[in-house]
């Protein structure tokens, strides 16, 4: 017995260090290959890692990210440098600038490297919301789903309380537009996490172009225009489940939906003469009619913040939900909508609609050509610049 226990243990001990001197030098061989040189193909394997992070890794991480990436496409910085106040593109000529004359090959490695690290310190966005297949919906600021006649659009930064930044805008009316011509009898818009929206994202006005920002405020009204006009053709019934606080742009909307259920948590926020701005999304015409016009300017003028119960007291929520049973009743109630003649709610909201299209597509017009004057006052300038400095942004 001892003979063979002693045979045994030798055999093991002799398993062990073999396995080491075998796998060693395979270990040491991919790890001096990997070192050497990133291939164009780990390069853009980590060009879709980025996207795939869930979590922000902050301005530095993504000004060393974005420098990286210049260097290894483009080579050296090329620009010319931006004025002092255009902040956001100094930020990064600098970084980009910071890299002198480094290889683009070396510049393709560090990139892999920062990304393979990035991503294992980070959450990745393949933990989405359970049940969400992510490769169906191809967005990268929302997720759409379609299940029990039901196409349900998510906003889906949460990390940024779903702010609307200018991908998201065009991904919706996309959404939407997608939405009409599907087989769903109804449309849901609702937010990830724990807000329903924060709004017009402020770093939306930190981009400007190189006609200054007369052009921004000009393409702003011009998206913002064809963005509301989406919702006011929009033919199915459009359902605005509010999850929780919606802010802005998130909240005027609203009078153009066909029913909205909110959580008990969610809050309806209008701060638009805080931030040097005037009301959108057509709530200058929509909201005095649901709410009567001294209501209105409570909200739309001096931003009085309103409960999810005083919203739907003065008719701009359908129905209030307590928040631990909010999307098992409300989805509940959806699905039962759903099996409703679709044709039939179609046409039922044609003709509640049609007489209001022609008035709120001149509303629309209207709002956006006053906001466009309003983005070039000192008022909105110095409140964007005040959340931002806030937030260190700038
Ligand atoms: C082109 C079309 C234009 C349409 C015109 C639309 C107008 C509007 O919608 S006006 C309304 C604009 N929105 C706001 O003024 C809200 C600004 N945000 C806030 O006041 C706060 O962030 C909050 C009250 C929404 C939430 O506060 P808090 O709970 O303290 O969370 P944080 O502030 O730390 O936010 C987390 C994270 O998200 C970023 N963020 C939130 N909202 C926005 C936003 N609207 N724009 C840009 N970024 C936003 C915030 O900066 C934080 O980011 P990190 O610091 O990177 O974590």
């Amino acid at each position: 017995v001892a003979m063979a226990h002693l045979a045994w243990r030798l055999a093991q001990r002799w398993c062990q260090s073999s396995l080491q001197v075998i796998s060693f030098p395979v270990v040491q061989l991919h790890l001096n290959r990997t070192a050497m040189r990133a291939s164009q193909k780990d390069f853009e394997n980590a060009m879709n890692q980025v996207k795939l992070l869930k979590k922000d890794p902050g301005n530095e991480v993504k000004l060393k990210l974005y420098s990286l990436y210049k260097q290894a496409t483009e080579g050296p910085c090329n620009m010319p440098k931006p004025g002092v106040f255009d902040l956001i593109n100094k930020a990064k000529w600098d970084a980009w600038n910071a890299l002198g004359s480094l290889p683009k090959e070396t510049a393709r490695q560090n990139y892999v490297d920062l990304v393979s690290s990035l991503s294992s310190s980070l959450e990745s966005s393949s933990q989405v919301e359970p049940g969400t297949d992510r490769k169906s919906t191809g967005y990268e600021t929302l997720m759409v789903t379609s299940e029990d006649g039901i196409t349900k659009i998510m906003l889906n930064r949460p990390t940024k309380k779903n702010a609307l930044n200018v991908e998201m805008y065009h991904e919706i009316m996309h959404a939407l537009k997608a939405a009409s011509k599907d087989d769903s009898a109804i449309t849901v818009l609702t937010g990830n996490g724990d807000y329903y929206s924060s709004g017009n994202d402020l770093t939306n006005f930190t981009d400007i172009p190189p006609g200054g920002v007369e052009e921004k405020a000009k393409n702003g009204a011009i998206l913002l225009r064809e963005f509301v006009g989406c919702f006011i053709d929009f033919p199915k019934p459009l359902i605005a489940v509010v999850n929780g606080p919606a802010v802005g742009i998130s909240v005027t909307l609203l009078g153009l939906f066909d029913a909205v259920y909110a959580s008990d948590r969610a809050t309806f926020h209008t701060p638009f003469s805080h931030l040097g701005q005037s009301p959108e999304g057509c709530s200058s015409y929509t909201f005095p009619k649901i709410m009567s016009p001294a209501k209105a300017t409570e909200m739309l003028v001096f931003g009085k913040k309103l409960t999810a119960g005083e919203a739907c007291a003065q008719g701009l929520v359908t129905e209030v939900f307590p928040d631990s049973t909010f999307q098992k009743e409300v989805w509940t109630r959806l699905k039962a909508f759903a099996k409703l003649p679709p044709n039939a709610m179609r046409i039922s909201k044609e003709i509640i609609r049609n007489r209001e299209k022609e008035k709120l597509h001149a509303v629309n017009a209207e709002e956006c050509s006053v906001l466009q004057g309003r983005w070039l006052s000192d008022e909105c300038m110095n409140a964007v610049v005040n959340f931002l400095s806030r937030k260190s942004k700038l």
